[in-house]
């Protein structure tokens, strides 16, 4: 998969060069790229915001940089490895007002070869750009959840670890991303580890026996119980409202 991303803090992506996502790197799985929106504002200040247009606290980013930077990535994407010459990545734009990132659009987007991630920050991008970029490529507004962030870095260092994480050989154990929360609609079961009695506190017995259809049924009893306890929304109504037991039978 090829990745790129632009923003003005392109420092902030460094985390992507670490651990799972660097060595997917390293492996050749992952190509990303980070570009600095700066290097298409051409002014002496280099100069990528203003004041809006209507008045208001705060400043907007210009659409001039923006275009500059997105036909850069494309053009130099499609050279990257000798892509098809109409190749586009599928733009994902960040944002608050966005659609909510979950981890069915992780799996969607994991699909895709070629995805661009546009760092806004102020108050945001001109909305021109929207407009500009969804003439040429596929646009996603996607918010990380209900909260406010004060530009889109953190959300893509999210969006790019929940996306990557699902492509073939970047997590060593597959078999990770089995049962885990929001991959089947249900939170993952409680995990322990050695020593058996910690602070008084024992594993629980089922786990120490080495019944594993014993260990799967408690460990799915837990999944359910977790579930109803912290997140009933994502329950079927009848669960949610107690009718724990279809589910256990599952
Ligand atoms: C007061 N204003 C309101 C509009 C947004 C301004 C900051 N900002 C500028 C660019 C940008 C990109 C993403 C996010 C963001 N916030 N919360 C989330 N879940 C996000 C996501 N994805 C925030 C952002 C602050």
């Amino acid at each position: 998969m090829r990745l790129d991303v632009v923003s003005i803090f392109p420092e902030y992506l460094a985390p992507l060069d670490l651990s799972l996502i660097g060595k997917a790197r390293r492996d050749g799985l992952l190509d990303l790229a980070v570009h600095d929106l700066r290097d298409f504002a051409h002014d002496r200040h280099r100069t990528v915001d203003d004041t809006p247009y209507g008045g208001g606290a705060g400043m907007v980013m210009k659409p001039g940089p923006w275009a500059e930077a997105l036909d850069h990535v494309v053009t130099q994407g499609r050279s990257r490895d000798n892509s098809a010459v109409d190749a586009v990545p599928t733009l994902i734009i960040p944002g608050p007002g966005g659609e909510p990132f979950t981890q069915q659009i992780a799996r969607e987007l994991a699909d895709e070869p070629w995805l661009a991630f546009a760092c806004g920050r102020y108050e945001g991008i001109d909305e021109r750009v929207y407009e500009w970029a969804g003439e040429r490529m596929p646009v996603r507004v996607l918010s990380l959840g209900d909260y406010v962030l004060n530009g889109g870095e953190v959300a893509v260092l999210a969006m790019v670890e929940a996306i990557a994480r699902l492509l073939p050989g970047v997590i060593g154990n597959a078999e990770s991303l089995i049962e885990e929360s929001h991959e089947d609609g249900l939170l993952e079961y409680p995990v322990y580890t050695k020593p058996a009695e910690w602070d008084g506190r024992a594993v629980p017995e089922v786990l120490l026996g080495g019944n594993h259809q014993a260990i799967a049924k408690w460990r799915h009893e837990q999944r359910i119980q977790r579930t109803a306890a912290r997140r009933p929304d994502l329950l079927p109504p009848a669960a949610a409202t107690g009718g724990l037991a279809e589910l256990e039978e599952r």
